[in-house]
């Protein structure tokens, strides 16, 4: 699989750094929190089910928010996220290792790592209750999902196309997140995951990602069948609580 084929230059870009960047000097064995329970509490509660994410920068983001992750990450679990995703790509999106590590310490909450994971030792580099997989960009799949697991971590499997999810059920993933951004174009398309998702097992704990701004959104990917949803720009745009509980709220409100 030619992992560059196809995409936009900043995603070909995001690949060439995430080939450079080194793994972790020892294996590490995580005592994860468990994210598929995290969610169903907060649906036992009556609050959406939010991954609330952490991220500074990205391709498609004007401008930079730098202030402190804790912070960041303690205001979104006030305004009732499920579970907290934090970047640790450096060089497009502004995150780091150490932002993470230090999230983990100070929330509860189960922490998931988002970045371009593309060999085994880079699962080595930060310990995380979950760790993205991204099906698109790894050749052996079901070798990643086993390296995860043997480490502790629940892997996350992202796809956004049909073809994906049927190779993440044939790698026996159990947790899939249907990316809504493209990309090839990184625009965002909300009907992928009502159109991806719709063939996926009922024991598989599904989780919509990207382009979710609006509470409408929030209930429309819920009534697709999210059992969580991922949420970055939309919570990291101004009042950090603020945002989270207008879409933790958004049921409720409906
Ligand atoms: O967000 C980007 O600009 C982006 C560009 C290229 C590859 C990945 C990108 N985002 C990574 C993500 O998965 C999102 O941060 C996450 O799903 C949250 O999305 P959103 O709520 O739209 O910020």
């Amino acid at each position: 699989m030619n992992a560059s084929e196809g995409v936009a230059p900043a995603i070909e870009s995001i690949l060439a750094a995430a080939r450079e960047r080194g793994g972790g000097d020892e294996r590490v064995s995580v005592d994860a929190r468990s994210l598929p329970a995290a969610l169903s509490t907060a649906e036992a509660d009556g609050r959406v089910p939010i991954i609330a994410e952490v991220k500074p920068t990205s391709p498609t983001t004007d401008g930079r928010r730098d202030a402190d992750p804790v912070e960041l990450a303690t205001a979104m679990v006030d305004g009732g996220a499920a579970a907290i995703s934090v970047l640790t790509e450096p060089d497009h999106f502004g995150g780091s290792p150490d932002a993470l590590r230090a999230v983990r310490a100070a929330v509860d909450v189960p922490v998931l790592r988002k970045d371009f994971v593309l060999d085994e030792s880079q699962l080595d580099t930060v310990e995380a209750d979950a760790v993205l997989l991204i099906a698109r960009f790894l050749d052996d799949l079901d070798g990643m999902i086993a390296a995860a697991r043997e480490r502790g971590f629940h892997p996350l499997v992202e796809v956004h196309t049909a073809g994906e999810l049927d190779r993440a059920l044939a790698a026996d993933a159990d947790l899939v997140g249907v990316n809504n951004r493209d990309l090839a174009r990184l625009d965002v398309d909300l009907s992928t995951f009502e159109r991806v998702s719709s063939a996926a097992p009922d024991d598989v704990t599904l989780i919509a990602e990207s382009g979710i701004g609006s509470s409408e959104d929030a209930r429309r990917m819920r009534e697709a069948g999210a059992d969580g949803l991922l949420i970055g720009s939309a919570i990291m745009d101004g009042d950090i609580a603020a945002n989270t509980r207008r879409l933790t709220t958004a049921e409720v409100e409906a």
